[in-house]
């Protein structure tokens, strides 16, 4: 852990309520862009006060939590809005694997927010006298590379799982597969923000240290005691019209293999959450979400936790859902790292942020890319069951990546 502000110094934390409506990418002042934001709604946050490298391990969500909770009690915080997102937040990502290296916590020294209305600016220690604005960068001359596998090596692996899958190992497993990208320019996360934002006002628009993505898929948000999810699995592309979209929706809503995907995961959430809540409302069966490339199998989740819990405890329980895994979780964990070969580093963990009182947004890190000076790693997979054709996986994994492709490209 890295306390910016001095190792024993504690955080004084102000929060004030400000004019709205803010527009909170556009008020992002450099490239280092912290953000979570869905439609105009959000939070941005920028320079580090603390930072929590979260090291591998089964128990590394309560060990964040621990760090966290530690930091935030021993904070001197002046907060009369006390709604989610405001007082002291973390912005974190972690790795997809428990073992991964990867997983961050960043409590900024200010952060924005805009919600239902309202809007507040959160500040850490002294006010910075003199905060440096970089103009916006835009991306130029992009050129592509291949990922760990090119794409017929990709279609060999669905079409290997598929094997397995057939001889009852396991039900399903998520494919991923990654793409590189260069910029003649070191690449700026407020345009990329700004473009999937706008093009994808459904989706959760976020950067988390240079993790840049637009996500449909949350994975839990939690207000006091209320839980939501949605789960998401069963992907066809949008049509060209409006009749072709309504065949290829029809045919979605009504497909066996959609359908069995998309029950994995609905059910292991299902189980996973039942333990926390006293209440629980998830539907038998899913209903369409529409984005701008996109259809997919949707449910919506909402619970009521049966006792005193923060976000970051549900994530513990959630991750990896099958939408990113498979089912069984382990036998499907084994046959990705056999498979892909590649590293996910924080592709398909989780991403979003925490507060004070253990509220917060997380969504599954989907369409999305790691920024690393000029250069971008693009990130897309699909859900494989028996009946998958990897020729079909091949073109869903292109739609997918193609949210980032038009980011970069303009
Ligand atoms: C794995 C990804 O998406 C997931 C897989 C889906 C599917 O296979 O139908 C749908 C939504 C997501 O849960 C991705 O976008 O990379």
């Amino acid at each position: 852990m890295s306390v910016a502000l001095g190792a024993s110094e504690r955080l004084v934390v102000r929060t004030v309520p400000v004019a709205g409506p803010v527009d909170l990418i556009g008020r992002l002042p450099h490239p280092s862009a912290l953000a979570w934001i869905r439609g105009d709604e959000g939070l941005v946050g920028w320079g580090e006060a603390v930072r929590i490298a979260v090291p591998g391990g089964d128990d590394r969500f309560a060990w964040a939590g621990r760090r966290l909770e530690a930091i935030f009690a021993a904070a001197e915080v002046h907060d009369p809005l006390r709604v989610p997102g405001s007082g002291p937040v973390a912005f974190g990502a972690f790795g997809f694997d428990a073992k991964s290296s990867d997983s961050v916590l960043i409590v900024p020294r200010t952060v924005l927010g805009w919600r239902d209305g309202r809007a507040w600016l959160t500040t850490i220690g002294e006010p910075e006298a003199l905060t440096l604005v970089r103009p916006l960068v835009e991306p130029e001359g992009i050129g592509w590379t291949d990922g760990t596998l090119s794409a017929p090596e990709w279609g060999s692996a669905v079409g290997a799982a598929v094997e397995r899958i057939r001889e009852g190992r396991l039900g399903k497993v998520v494919l991923a597969r990654d793409l590189w990208a260069e910029s003649r320019q070191p690449l700026d996360a407020r345009v990329l923000l700004r473009r999937l934002s706008d093009r994808f006002p459904a989706c959760y628009t976020f950067a988390v240290d240079g993790l840049v993505g637009a996500t449909p898929e949350l994975l839990v948000r939690r207000s006091e005691e209320t839980i939501e999810s949605l789960v998401l699995a069963g992907t066809t592309p949008r049509g060209r019209d409006a009749a072709e979209d309504e065949v290829l929706a029809d045919r979605l809503l009504h497909s066996r293999k959609d359908l069995d995907e998309h029950a994995y995961a609905a059910t292991m959430v299902r189980e996973a959450l039942t333990p926390l809540c006293d209440s629980l409302d998830l539907p038998d069966s899913p209903e369409l979400l529409r984005l701008a490339n996109l259809q997919h199998l949707a449910t919506p989740v909402r619970g009521r936790l049966n006792s005193e819990r923060s976000v970051l405890d549900v994530l513990a329980a959630l991750h990896p859902t099958p939408a990113v895994g498979g089912t069984p979780t382990d036998v499907a964990l084994d046959l990705i790292r056999e498979l892909e070969v590649m590293d996910r580093a924080r592709y398909a963990g989780p991403v979003g942020w925490v507060d004070a009182r253990g509220d917060g947004e997380w969504g599954i890190a989907l369409r999305c890319a790691q920024l690393e000076g000029n250069r971008a790693r693009l990130f897309a997979g699909c859900g494989i069951v028996a009946e998958s054709v990897p020729e079909a996986e091949l073109a869903e994994t292109q739609t997918k990546f193609r949210a980032m492709r038009e980011a970069l490209e303009g």
